[in-house]
């Protein structure tokens, strides 16, 4: 695809994600995998302003084109593209019921069959590590190197999928899941889980299940 479409494609997913009340603010960024690096949000732009020339271009080895300064993050979105070959869209945000289980630091557990969509029998939670570094990279990569989505601890949530739509999907759905987790939190400690085999099922069955209908 060229990249104005892809640029439109990136600013779309941004004011869906606000549209969807997933985050606020200049909190968050949104990539795509694109030739030998990436196009990316601007740092610190409000989305309401971001036009498909703000978007940014930073190359396999992490260098941004002149007169633009790509998000803080560029660095994990980064290592999800080196980590996951099946990842062609990265998604972060801070949205409320993530965060507040990261500030658990806990990871969310298998509270109900969906979580499986990220991959797995749960959604890490990667170690705090001040945000735009090196180091939070390296946890990211750890943390995503088996899951699409991982939170990031007293921080937000990282989705990654093949395309926008299935990475703001993800976004919506985990972000789903974590008030679930802290609706039963309130009631009972530990809630109880799906055990791997059941999740085993499902990861089989969600081989052929359309999880959204393509247009
Ligand atoms: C301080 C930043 O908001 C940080 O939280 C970053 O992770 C973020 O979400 C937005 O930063 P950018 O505007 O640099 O993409
Ligand atoms: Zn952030």
């Amino acid at each position: 695809m060229e990249r104005e479409k892809l640029a439109r494609g990136i600013i779309d997913t941004c004011l869906e994600m606000t549209r969807l009340g997933l985050n606020q603010g200049t909190a968050g960024n949104v990539s795509v995998r694109y030739r030998d690096g990436m196009l990316i949000t601007p740092t610190g732009i409000p989305y309401e302003k971001l036009t498909e020339q703000s978007i940014v271009f930073v190359d396999a080895e992490g260098r941004h084109e002149e007169g633009k300064l790509p998000s803080s993050e560029w660095r994990f979105h980064q290592v999800v593209y080196q980590t996951r070959a099946d990842a062609n869209a990265v998604v972060h945000n801070h949205a409320v019921n993530c965060t507040a289980v990261s500030i658990l630091n806990r990871p969310i557990p298998a509270i109900h069959y969906m979580i499986a969509a990220a991959g797995g029998n749960s959604i890490p939670c990667a170690p705090y590590a001040t945000f735009g570094t090196r180091k939070l990279s390296e946890y990211v990569a750890e943390a995503i190197k088996d899951r699409k989505a991982t939170l990031l601890q007293h921080h937000g949530l990282i989705a990654c999928e093949e395309n926008l739509d299935k990475a703001l999907w993800l976004a919506h759905e985990v972000e789903v899941l974590a008030r679930l987790y802290l609706t039963t939190l309130a009631i009972v400690d530990p809630v109880p889980v799906l055990d791997d085999e059941e999740i085993a099922i499902v990861l089989e069955k969600f081989k052929t299940y359309g999880l959204r209908v393509e247009a």
